[in-house]
């Protein structure tokens, strides 16, 4: 792909996606340009780790620019859109990580009838692991949308999705990984508890995440189904999952997807 991408926004997001890309091959790093509002020091250091462009000058970074893509927080938008549309041209495609906001919106700020690809990956992008949904607005073609699933296909899978359900989407993969390094945090707090060495911990625990990844992608059988095979009558796991039915862990866990998605509504209302 021998596209100029230029990123607005240089934060957590936009780095697993850039190194997701380059350790792809998907792109080098002449074609990569990043921007922020005015942290130096983090340009400098995406410089040095990536050796990629950055710039402080927008005009000169998102005018020629092939892709331009949407790395902000919701509630920068408005600004930072303020600050390159003046440069932007019905020709280029936006690809907009921004959670929350519309496809419409996005195109009604810029001013112009431009593709608005909306994407939601999550963090493991930069090792190739993302989960990523995908959603056209109204004036992506398919050409555009089918490079937008390129793209994303190099950091890791895609759905196409509606634009309706970005929501829970944010909620279930691009929050995703935060709820699984929260439920690591509180296994690892158990064992060192307990009296295991933490670095054992980690490993253990570690390792037994990819394990249960990978047994969900690979056996072919479902989640209720694995838990099953694992839970012997009146042994440990029966004890555990006890303590957690008492708790109402599965309650908890769809109210707080809830409150995920809910968040993302309101994002985008605002
Ligand atoms: N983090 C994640 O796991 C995911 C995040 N997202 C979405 O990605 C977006 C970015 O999130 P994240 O990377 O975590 O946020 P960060 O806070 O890490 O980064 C935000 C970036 O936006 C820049 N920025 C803010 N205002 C402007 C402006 N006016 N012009 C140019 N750049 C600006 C900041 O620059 P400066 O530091 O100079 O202010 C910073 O580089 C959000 O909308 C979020 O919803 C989506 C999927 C996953
Ligand atoms: O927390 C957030 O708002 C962003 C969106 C998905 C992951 N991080």
């Amino acid at each position: 792909m021998n596209k100029m991408i230029a990123f607005l926004g240089a934060g957590s997001v936009a780095e697993a996606v850039i190194s997701g890309m380059l350790r792809s091959e998907m792109v080098n790093r002449e074609q990569i340009i990043v921007t922020n509002r005015s942290n130096q020091e983090r340009l400098e250091k995406m410089k040095s780790k990536y050796n990629v462009q950055c710039m402080k000058d927008k005009e000169k970074a998102f005018k020629h620019a092939d892709i331009v893509v949407l790395a902000v927080k919701p509630n920068n938008v408005d600004e930072s859109l303020e600050s390159i549309k003046a440069y932007l041209n019905p020709k280029q495609l936006i690809i907009s990580i921004i959670a929350g906001v519309t496809t419409e919106s996005i195109t009604n700020k810029i001013g112009i009838d431009v593709a608005v690809v909306r994407v939601m990956p999550n963090t493991s992008a930069s090792i190739g692991y993302s989960a990523t949904a995908i959603t056209a607005g109204q004036f992506a073609t398919d050409e555009q949308v089918a490079l937008v699933e390129a793209l994303f296909k190099s950091i890791g899978i895609t759905s196409i999705v509606a634009e309706d359900d970005m929501h829970i989407v944010t909620a279930v993969s691009g929050s995703g990984p935060a709820y699984v390094y929260y439920l690591v945090e509180a296994m690892e707090k158990a064992a060192t508890d307990a009296g295991l060495d933490s670095a054992i911990a980690n490993q253990l625990i570690t390792q037994t995440i990819i394990g249960a990844g990978e047994m969900l992608r690979q056996s072919g059988e479902t989640a209720v189904e694995l838990r099953k095979k694992i839970t012997s009558a009146k042994g440990t796991t029966e004890a555990g999952i006890k303590s957690l039915e008492e708790a109402n862990f599965q309650t908890i866990v769809v109210e707080s997807l809830k409150c995920a998605r809910d968040r993302s509504i309101e994002l985008g209302k605002n």
